[in-house]
């Protein structure tokens, strides 16, 4: 069960990533059990791109928890406008080539991610969950002003992007998976990990992961946003 008690606002050293970060995971968007982002009530609401977990295999020794890091999709499928911080996913015709598929490179954007069982939903094969969420220079949906007035959190959300290929990059550790007494204080821990992911993506050690436009700075960063954005 969760512990009791105040969380930290950041994860990780502000120096930046240290090993094992950054850590390489990618792959197709695939289906989960369908429990993240549905309207219903009894269902969570923070949608999670699922992803194949062999590219863990890599590293045994990494523990099952919560992460943050940044994630790109291919923009050949997925098309983000960056002012409105929305999503076009584009119609492939039926040739096979791509109808409204844009040019542009790939938007990197901040994410929140679990590698693990879910205790809560007991499950028995290990996943990687990543909620996306939107660009730093937006404002964030998870920031509530009195977590305890009852006001109810909407979590960013896009157009399905299902099978849409993925490049995330670990960054940081946030905290060991729990189970929890109920589905609420299971959803109030994840808006925190998003905002406890935002907090410590906007330093800059890490900010110069995102897709600031910003091609100087240390090669081992600017590697890492050419191999995000290289689909
Ligand atoms: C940031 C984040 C933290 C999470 N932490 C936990 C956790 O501590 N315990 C747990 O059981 N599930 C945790 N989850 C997983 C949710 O239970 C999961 O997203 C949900 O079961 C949806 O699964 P689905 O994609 O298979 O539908 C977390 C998910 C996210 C995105
Ligand atoms: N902010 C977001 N982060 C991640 N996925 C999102 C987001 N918004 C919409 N989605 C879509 O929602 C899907 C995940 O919903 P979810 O309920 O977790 O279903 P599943 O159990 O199939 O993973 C993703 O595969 C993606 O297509
Ligand atoms: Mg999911």
């Amino acid at each position: 069960m969760r512990p009791d008690g105040p969380r930290d606002p950041v994860a990780g050293p502000d120096s930046g990533p240290e090993p094992p970060f950054p850590i390489r995971l990618e792959g197709p968007v695939i289906k989960g059990f369908g429990r993240g982002s549905k309207e219903m009530d009894w269902l969570l609401g923070i949608p999670t791109a699922n992803i194949p977990p062999d590219g863990l295999d890599q590293y045994p020794d990494l523990q099952t928890g919560v992460y943050y890091g940044v994630v790109a999709l291919d923009p050949a499928r997925f098309i983000y406008n960056k002012d409105e911080s929305t999503a076009q996913i584009a119609d492939n015709n039926s040739d096979g080539s791509q109808g409204t598929a844009s040019t542009k490179p790939a938007t990197i954007l901040p994410a929140v991610l679990s590698i693990g069982y879910n205790p809560f939903y007991k499950n028995t094969v290990r996943s990687v969950e990543i909620h996306i969420m939107p660009p730093l220079s937006s404002s964030s949906p998870t920031t509530i002003s009195n977590s305890s007035s009852g006001q109810k959190v909407s979590f960013y959300k896009l157009p399905d992007f299902y099978s849409t290929r993925l490049h995330l990059l670990i960054l940081g550790y946030i905290r060991p998976e729990y189970d929890y007494v109920s589905l609420e204080a299971l959803i109030e821990d994840i808006r925190v990990d998003c905002e406890v992911a935002r907090k410590s993506l906007q330093r800059e050690a890490y900010r110069v992961y995102l897709d600031d436009g910003d091609e100087t700075g240390d090669e081992h960063v600017r590697e890492q946003r050419r191999w995000l954005r290289r689909f």
